[in-house]
Formats: C-alpha cells, sequence, structure tokens
C-alpha cells in the first residue's frame, strides 16, 4: 500500500486529470440538463481529451452502465446518469474517477442547479467543511480513527448523521485498495497512517438520519427517510509531514501540500 516515488507521479497525474473533469463540467450544470447529457459530456472529455479512462464504466456487478456517477438530493451516492432532467434548487454531486497510465484519480463535489435552499446550502458547507477537517489531520501517526472521529463529531454537530454503509479506500492501480476509510469513530483507533499511502476521504453526510437503502436498479442508493445528501471525495497522499491533495480544484480555498 506504500506508493512508490515513480507511482506517486503516476497518481498526481491521474488526480489532476480528475480535478479538471470536475472543473470542466460545472458550467454544464444547470436547468434543463439531464445527467445523461453530463455524463457524455464528461465520458467524450475523460476519453478524446484526456486519453484517459473513466473507471466507473463497467465497474462492479451488475457493471455500473455510465461513466460517473450523479447523485442527485436524496440520493447518497452512486446515482446513474439517466434523462432525468435538473430542476431549480436540486443539488448534485459528480463522482468521477479516472484511469491514466494504470493508476487511478478518484473525486467528487457537490454543484447547486440555480438556488438551492438556505438547508441545502448548509448541508454542502458542513459536509465540504467535514472533509476539511479530516484533511488537515492526515499525516504519518495519525489513525484511521482520528479521521473517521472528526468528520462524525463535526456533521453530528448540526445534527446531520453520518451514512455508515459506504467509506473511503486506498487507491493506486486499483480502484479500491486496502485500506477502507470509514467517516465515522473513536480517536486513537485503527490503522496508523504512513508516508506514501494514497486514499480517499469521501464522507456522505444526510440531513435526517443515516440510514439508506438500494434502489430495485441495484446501484443507486438514497436516504430511507428521503432527506438530503451530500457528498465531497478528495484522492490524498500521505507525506513525510502531512499530506497533498491529489485531486484539489482551482476553486477550493485549501493548501495543497499541509506540512506538520
Ligand atoms: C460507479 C462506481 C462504483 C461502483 C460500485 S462502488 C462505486 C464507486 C463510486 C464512487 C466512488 O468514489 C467509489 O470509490 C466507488
Ligand atoms: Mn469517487
Ligand atoms: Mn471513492
Ligand atoms: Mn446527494
Amino acid at each position: 500500500i506504500i506508493k512508490t516515488p515513480e507511482e506517486i507521479e503516476k497518481m498526481r497525474v491521474a488526480g489532476k486529470l480528475a480535478a479538471e473533469v470536475l472543473e470542466m463540467i460545472g458550467p454544464h450544470v444547470k436547468k434543463g440538463v439531464t445527467t445523461d447529457e453530463l455524463n457524455q459530456i464528461c465520458h467524450d472529455y475523460i476519453v478524446n481529451e484526456q486519453q484517459a479512462i473513466p473507471a466507473p464504466l463497467n465497474y462492479g456487478h451488475p457493471p455500473f452502465p455510465k461513466s460517473i456517477c450523479t447523485s442527485v438530493n436524496h440520493v447518497i451516492c452512486h446515482g446513474i446518469p439517466s434523462d432525468k432532467k435538473l430542476k431549480d434548487g436540486d443539488i448534485i454531486n459528480i463522482d468521477v474517477t479516472v484511469i491514466k497510465d494504470g493508476y487511478h484519480g478518484d473525486t467528487s463535489k457537490m454543484f447547486v442547479v440555480g438556488k438551492p435552499s438556505i438547508l441545502a446550502e448548509r448541508l454542502i458547507r458542513v459536509t465540504q467543511e467535514s472533509l476539511y477537517k479530516a484533511i488537515r489531520l492526515v499525516k504519518p501517526g495519525v489513525r484511521l480513527g482520528d479521521i473517521g472521529h472528526v468528520i462524525q463529531e463535526y456533521a453530528e454537530s448540526f445534527n446531520y448523521s453520518i451514512v455508515r454503509e459506504y467509506c473511503g479506500h486506498g487507491i493506486g492501480a486499483n480502484f479500491h485498495e486496502e485500506p477502507q476509510v470509514v467517516h465515522y469513530g473513536r480517536p486513537n483507533t485503527g490503522e496508523v497512517l504512513q508516508a506514501g499511502m494514497c486514499f480517499t476521504i469521501e464522507p456522505m453526510v444526510n440531513a435526517g438520519k443515516r440510514y439508506s437503502k438500494i434502489l430495485p436498479d441495484e446501484w443507486t442508493v438514497v436516504t430511507k427517510d428521503r432527506s438530503l445528501s451530500a457528498q465531497w471525495e478528495h484522492t490524498l497522499l500521505v507525506t513525510d509531514n502531512g499530506v497533498e491533495i491529489l485531486t484539489l480544484r482551482s476553486d477550493e480555498d485549501i493548501e495543497r501540500v499541509i506540512s506538520h
């Protein structure tokens, strides 16, 4: 699970490409566009412009049928792009994973269509802040329980809940590697981080209760109580004295490299 310098360089490239897809798609996310149109734009960009591979396409069983995940409103994750049109007030997570030169970059962000509700905006902001609080903790010697705890404590302080069934993950030549990175937990428990580890942190936070269910399409995960859910994801590298955010975008207000 410890990457060599050559692998780390490939992870930097894949992470940058994944971030660029999210930067590219932003202007297309507006009222009336369908999530399948967004999928097509991302697919063509990844394949034709980036000469990369969209990791979700045909991943898993049943094979995921599209190149990105689009999770709208009370969809927690793994939403399948469809002919569903976005409407005013919708919040949508677009989750992108690209494979370049054999290595994966995995990242997602929230977009809002038109003017979202104050409640939706707060959920989106708190979820991003919980990710940033976790990222700021990352350095060798920190444990996975410390990361989960800071996310859980912060989100729950707003009376939000943490989805438990899906988690972050090691990443590299494979989409999902050791370790599992849960978004809840107790301080000073779990695996110890080491320099050279690459993994994602991707908290899913519900405005209501934490419970989820999977729709008959065998992919789409929704909140049981139909409350809104938000998610943000970055691919991270543990450095000798901190962290490097491999999927950082230009619209973000956090440093790419954090040293302690
Ligand atoms: C669509 C890709 C997929 C299929 C089964 S789990 C999954 C997925 C989606 C987004 C992710 O960030 C991730 O790590 C896995
Ligand atoms: Mn992802
Ligand atoms: Mn992921
Ligand atoms: Mn959602």
